[in-house]
């Protein structure tokens, strides 16, 4: 059977990238979805955003809804300091395990827990299981329509705290209409829009930030 887009993306990043080096990586996966197969990476031009709002957060504890390659996991990973962790959950096995081979080629194993599973499955657990007390940085890429619930869900399992700091990928491009809605008109947020471009297009995209107030 012939291989899938994404396991060739994981040869190319194996035949390319620098074992051990996140950036060259993240340049591997940015040429080959820019110039071969376009692929639902952050990309390079919100992947700047999501760097600069990783950066506002230093989070010790992150989370990701939708690890797909592992390409925005290694993004936030290669930023945190050395006792902060990222847990990304995903549900589809195949891109769990490319994402975890991609992920060790980056060196970040150590900093990133894949977790398959649904996310509305595993946000219970995350307290139990994986011993989250509070959230300091969430970063929203699984399907769109789930933003929404899962953020409500977030939010009564009690993981967000004063400043903690969730980050929404393609609010216009495929969009997230009653996410933001939500999010926007909920007294607790503070919203922030970030106008970009859909990953590797010229086509008009965008990213929400909304700080937990408490
Ligand atoms: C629902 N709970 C889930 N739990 C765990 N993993 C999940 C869950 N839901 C999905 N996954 C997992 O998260 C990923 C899903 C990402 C979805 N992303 C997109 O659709 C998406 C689409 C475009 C796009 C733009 C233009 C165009 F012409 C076509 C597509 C651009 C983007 O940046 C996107 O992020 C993965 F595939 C799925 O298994
Ligand atoms: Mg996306």
């Amino acid at each position: 059977m012939d291989q899938s887009k994404e396991q060739r993306i994981l040869n190319s990043v194996s035949y390319n990238a620098v074992k051990g080096d996140p950036e060259s990586v993240l340049d591997c996966i940015d040429n080959y979805c820019s110039q071969k197969e376009w692929a639902m990476n952050v990309g390079d031009e919100k992947g700047v955003i999501l760097d600069k709002v990783v950066e506002e957060a230093d989070p010790t504890i992150a989370l990701e809804f939708g690890t797909y390659v592992g390409y925005s996991a290694i993004r936030i990973a290669r930023l945190l300091k050395p006792n902060a962790r990222l847990l990304t959950i995903e549900f589809n096995p195949e891109f769990a395990s490319i994402a975890r081979e991609i992920i060790e080629i980056a060196g970040l194993s150590e900093k990133i827990t894949i977790i398959e599973g649904h996310s509305q499955d595993i946000i219970p657990q995350l307290r139990e299981k994986y011993q989250v007390d509070k959230v300091d940085f969430v970063f929203l890429d699984h399907w769109k329509e789930r933003y929404c619930p899962d953020t409500i869900l977030l939010e009564e399992c009690g993981y967000l705290r004063k400043g903690s700091i969730l980050l929404a990928d393609n609010i216009v491009y495929p969009g997230a209409p009653d996410f933001i809605k939500y999010i926007r008109s909920h007294k607790s947020f503070d919203c922030t829009n970030y106008p970009s471009h859909l990953e590797y297009m010229k086509v008009e995209d965008a990213m929400e930030k909304a700080v937990y107030m408490g």
